[in-house]
């Protein structure tokens, strides 16, 4: 199971307001992937993009061999059964039991009896812990349980693709540790391609087998997850850092003489030069984060030996072939398996 998904090119603007331009990146089958950003970098954009809510200007995003960029409504109609979306409040209908909001794309799109039904609905609530809560309304739940039945319904159509907007907002840390593991184990066992945009630097870090980032209405990078913890372009080190020091700015980008000098500060304390390149005692905060691993008795994908051994020697990835570079100049996945 799980679609590749390529994106070619992708530009989009609202009027004279260019949200981000010349995106291309592929999503791998079965892959995790994580979007990140400053807020209003057009995450969200970019997800209600590659379901075709939004149309892009120029460009083009191929699912199973279609543009989905190109199709009609009711051709659309079919692709979208490919996604699950997991909404940032989970976007339940507050009047109706959890049983019937997860029921509910079974009911609309399927024609499947009740019994069926029931037995798909109560596995996706298994799946994700929520055996027991059936006649709960929304209102009467956490935020936590409220993510989790969105996941649940997200999943009962079997998705080969499945789209997190902020699946950790609201959430406190101990939440998101959860739901960071349940995220890791549903993909070890559907193995659809996820895509998860987050503000979550330490889920960033930990979960995902790729991750991207938004600035300046492009895409800064795409890799895999090792050749971003690792890299030393100042936006992607300020971004997964967390930090103040960089090219983001409170609102807006700073200026570059700003940029040089607050680099130069910060590379006095860990031993880089102004542009961010690495000296000797620079590796404080580029070290890889363990990836987390799917719950023990859990069978896991094939491509985790793979990743397993690339990772083991991320001192490989420093050299200078295998970096990651911008997304729309190179594919990132032919540096990534250079040296399985
Ligand atoms: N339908 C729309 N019409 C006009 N402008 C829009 C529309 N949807 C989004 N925008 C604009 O696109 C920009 C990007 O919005 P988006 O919500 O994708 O950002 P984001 O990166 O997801 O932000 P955040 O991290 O804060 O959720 C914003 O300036 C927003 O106002």
């Amino acid at each position: 199971m799980g679609v590749e998904i390529c994106v070619e090119g992708l530009t989009k603007s609202f009027g004279h307001q260019v949200i981000w331009q010349d995106v291309s990146l592929t999503l791998p089958a079965g892959e995790v992937s994580v979007m990140l950003g400053p807020s209003g970098t057009g995450k969200s954009v970019f997800l209600k993009t590659l379901v075709g809510l939004l149309r892009p200007d120029r460009g083009s995003v191929t699912i199973a061999g279609q543009d989905v960029t190109k199709l009609r409504e009711h051709e659309l109609y079919e692709v979208r059964k490919l996604f699950g979306v997991l909404f940032q409040d989970g976007a339940l209908f507050g009047s109706m039991h959890l049983y019937d909001n997860i029921a509910f794309p079974l009911r609309e799109h399927t024609r499947k009896p009740e019994s069926e039904i029931r037995r798909i609905v109560l596995e996706k609530m298994d799946m994700v812990g929520l055996i027991g809560a059936e006649e709960k309304l929304p209102g009467e739940i956490s935020g936590g349980m409220r993510k989790r039945a969105g996941l649940a319904r997200a999943l009962v159509l079997d998705p080969e693709i499945i789209l997190f907007d902020e699946p950790d907002s609201g959430l406190d840390p101990v939440r998101v540790a959860y739901l960071n593991q349940l995220i890791v184990d549903l993909n070890a066992q559907i193995d659809a391609t996820f895509l998860i945009v987050t503000h979550d630097i330490a889920s960033a870090r930990q979960v995902p087998d790729n991750i991207g980032l938004l600035f300046r209405r492009e895409l800064v990078m795409f890799g895999p997850r090792e050749q971003l913890l690792t890299s030393d372009e100042p936006v992607v080190r300020q971004f997964l850092n967390g930090r103040m020091q960089g090219p983001i700015g409170m609102a807006e980008e700073k200026d570059a003489a700003q940029v040089e000098q607050e680099l130069a500060q910060l590379g006095e304390r860990e031993g880089r030069n102004a542009k961010g390149e690495s000296g000797p005692k620079a590796a404080t905060d580029t070290g890889m984060t363990p990836r987390l691993l799917p719950s023990p008795g859990l069978a896991r994908p094939p491509r985790w030996e793979a990743i397993a051994k690339r990772e083991a020697k991320p001192e490989a990835k420093a050299e200078p072939e295998d970096e990651a570079k911008p997304a729309h100049k190179t594919d990132q996945r032919e540096a990534a398996v250079t040296d399985i």
